[in-house]
């Protein structure tokens, strides 16, 4: 109910008093970030802290780590990372802003040129970042070097306001009523600025106080690191989202009932519907195959970072792959899956009180921040394309490509699944999409040598990332998992993840011969099973997220089931409702009844 200023305003003071805590009671990096989750509020420290921060220690040297992140961490500055433009978000190497050294004062100049080259997006950037990390084209001896990140102070750090040559805002409002509208995303015009040379970040390529452009031995690609860095959280942000949602949706299900009334007795649950089960249950499935696939990633890009530091930076490739490939298909599948969750809880879902419309509006824009999804995608088949070629000459694939490796194998096999029980196999399962997505890359691959086209492959990539959040979910099942029967829960559900899959995406396992018609069909009927009998946890399995109602925000989502009151005492919260004759009655709806009583009367 807040107005954009007011709800720009909470935020700024729930971030204060997040700091003063997080002094006060020493918490650690980690739980100060857990507080910062649950205060669930898009804001500027989300920029300082997952962007900003990241990109200095990515890209800085020791000494500028040393001067810039202490200040950071003190909260001392506030900082955002400012890279997309108006005109070029997508296509990095687009952007247009320009930084050009000036050996006579030993400084760069930073400008805008033109309208599109104005910074626009970052977070934090309208109203509050006191510095930024921006990207701009380096010019240095009349050449053009290309994109650089360089540090800038942007507002004063006396009384906020901007600093000469820079001219700054905020965007304007987003979509939903709430979500982003915290964020002062900002655009930001550079008049030539000058900023000293040492504000360049070196740990990549250096300018010599003479001007002269000095490569690093590191790869150039370390330019997009913090991208790679915030890619992978997302995907835990993505299962925790989906996760939210399906709580909300399973437990009204449980409560709401229609229809099916015998002999007077109460109408049935809705959760007890098959149609709804098989709408439902895949996004349950999703939320714990995610949330599994995200663990995992978090350890990949640990040991990528691991060896980065000793300057292997052999995985880098692949840490980009599943980085991208994994922030896009999960964040799609999270988009798509809440505003379903709304359709099944009915009319109620749509109501602010049921919490699904803004868990909608703040998670959709990840479909788009930090790489447009289809891009990404596009990535990985470019990666995959690479690896099949490599394959070819008789480079043995490593890693999340390593199936590709088997390629004589899984380019003929046929599916060994003869009976419904076949399909809870799990090595049948993964044996069906190893050879769906090698098929789709291989083919891929071969119309591209015919016809070369940069869109190709996006399928193939979508394949191939399937294949890894299965495979991921099938070697967590080869764990120790704690407490009672839970193992088998995840069993059912991971065999839900995988079966609906191959229910969705028929057509790619049936079109490169996966699979036979009637072992789709059996993987339905496998499927139908399994609804059935995830059904009796299914509450239990969206408890264990343990979320409590206040993080969980939804009058449709209670721990204790007692929706109808607590819609109830929501409506009456409604400011419509403060006034029993509504503002405007006056002004508009009395002369309007009168007249139409007088004309009646006629
Ligand atoms: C309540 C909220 C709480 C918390 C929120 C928490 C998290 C959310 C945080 C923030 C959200 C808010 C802020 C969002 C911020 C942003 O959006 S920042 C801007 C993000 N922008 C993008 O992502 C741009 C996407 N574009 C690109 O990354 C690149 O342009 C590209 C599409 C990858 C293309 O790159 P390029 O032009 O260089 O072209 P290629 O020829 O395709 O690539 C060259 C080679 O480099 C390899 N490559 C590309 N990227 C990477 C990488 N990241 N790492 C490693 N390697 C990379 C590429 O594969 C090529 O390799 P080759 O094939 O071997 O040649
Ligand atoms: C809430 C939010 C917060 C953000 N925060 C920041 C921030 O803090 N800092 C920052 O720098 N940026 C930020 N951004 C910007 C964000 O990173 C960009 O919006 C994103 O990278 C997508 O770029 P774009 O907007 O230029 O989309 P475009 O690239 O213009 O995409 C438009 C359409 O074109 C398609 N398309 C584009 N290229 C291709 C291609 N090669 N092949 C096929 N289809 C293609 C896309 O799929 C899409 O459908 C933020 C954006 C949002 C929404």
């Amino acid at each position: 109910m807040l107005s954009r200023k007011e709800l720009f305003k909470d935020t700024l003071k729930k971030a204060a008093h997040a700091w003063k805590r997080t002094v006060e009671l020493h918490l650690t990096e980690e739980e100060a970030n857990l507080l910062r989750l649950y205060i669930d509020q898009p804001g500027y420290v989300d920029l300082h802290w997952v962007m900003f921060v990241p990109a200095i220690k990515g890209q800085g040297t020791e000494e500028q780590q040393k001067k810039w992140l202490t200040m950071a961490y003190k909260f001392q500055i506030i900082g955002t990372y400012a890279q997309t433009e108006l005109g070029h978000g997508s296509n990095v190497q687009g952007l247009e802003t320009t930084a050009t050294f000036d050996p006579s004062t030993d400084e760069f100049i930073m400008h805008s040129p033109t309208l599109t080259s104005s910074k626009w997006w970052p977070g934090g950037l309208g109203k509050t970042s006191t510095h930024a990390v921006v990207y701009a084209r380096l010019i240095t001896e009349g050449k053009d070097y290309g994109i650089h990140g360089f540090i800038m102070q942007l507002r004063s750090l006396d009384d906020h306001s901007p600093l000469p040559g820079i001219t700054i805002g905020d965007i304007g409002g987003k979509f939903g009523s709430g979500a982003y509208n915290s964020m002062d995303n900002g655009v930001m015009r550079l008049d030539h600025v000058r900023i000293p040379r040492d504000q360049m970040l070196m740990r990549l390529a250096q300018v010599t106080r003479e001007g002269k452009y000095v490569h690093s031995d590191v790869p150039k690609q370390l330019l997009y690191g913090t991208m790679v860095y915030v890619r992978q959280t997302i995907v835990a942000d993505a299962s925790r989202a989906l996760s939210r949602a399906v709580c909300i949706a399973v437990r009204y299900g449980a409560i709401r009932k229609q229809f099916g009334s015998k002999a007077g007795g109460p109408e049935t649950q809705v959760l007890n519907y098959k149609t709804q089960q098989s709408r439902l249950f895949p996004f349950l499935a999703s939320a714990y195959a995610f949330r599994f696939v995200g663990q995992w990633l978090k350890w990949l890009y640990t040991d990528v970072t691991q060896k980065l530091e000793s300057k292997d930076f052999s995985t880098l490739p692949e840490a980009h792959a599943c980085t991208a490939g994994l922030k896009s298909v999960t964040t799609s599948a999270t988009a798509d899956a809440i505003e379903e969750c709304q359709k099944l809880c009915g009319g109620h879902g749509y109501l602010n009180s049921s919490g699904l419309p803004e868990l909608f509006a703040v998670n959709l824009p990840a479909c788009t921040y930090e790489g447009d999804n289809v891009v990404l995608l596009l990535q990985v088949a470019r990666f995959l394309m690479k690896t099949v070629s490599q394959v070819a000459s008789g480079k043995q694939p490593v890693g999340t490509t390593a199936y590709m490796g088997n390629i004589q194998h899984l380019m003929q096999c046929k599916s060994v699944v003869n009976t419904v029980e076949d399909w809870l196999n799990p090595a049948a399962i993964k044996e069906v999409f190893e050879a769906r997505a090698l098929r789709m890359a291989v083919n891929c691959a071969q119309n591209i040598s015919k016809a070369p086209s940069q869109e190709e492959g996006f399928e193939a990539a979508v394949a191939h990332v399937q294949l890894i959040i299965v495979t991921k979910f099938i070697e967590k099942l080869q764990e120790d998992i704690l407490g009672h029967g839970v193992k088998e829960q995840l069993q059912k559900l991971c065999g839900i993840y995988a079966l609906h899959l191959i229910h969705k995406h028929l057509g790619d396992f049936l079109s490169t011969g996966c699979v036979t018609a009637r072992q789709g069909s059996l993987a339905n009927e496998r499927l139908g099973k399994l609804y059935a009998q995830v059904r009796p946890n299914a509450v239990a399995l969206v408890d264990a997220f343990d979320y409590t109602d206040h993080y969980l925000g939804s009058a449709l989502g209670r721990y204790d089931g007692d929706v109808y009151s607590a819609l109830y005492k929501e409506a009456w919260k409604d400011p419509l409702n403060e006034t029993v004759v509504p503002d405007g009655y006056q002004e508009h709806l009395r002369p309007l009844l009168k007249q139409q009583l007088k004309l009646s009367r006629l």
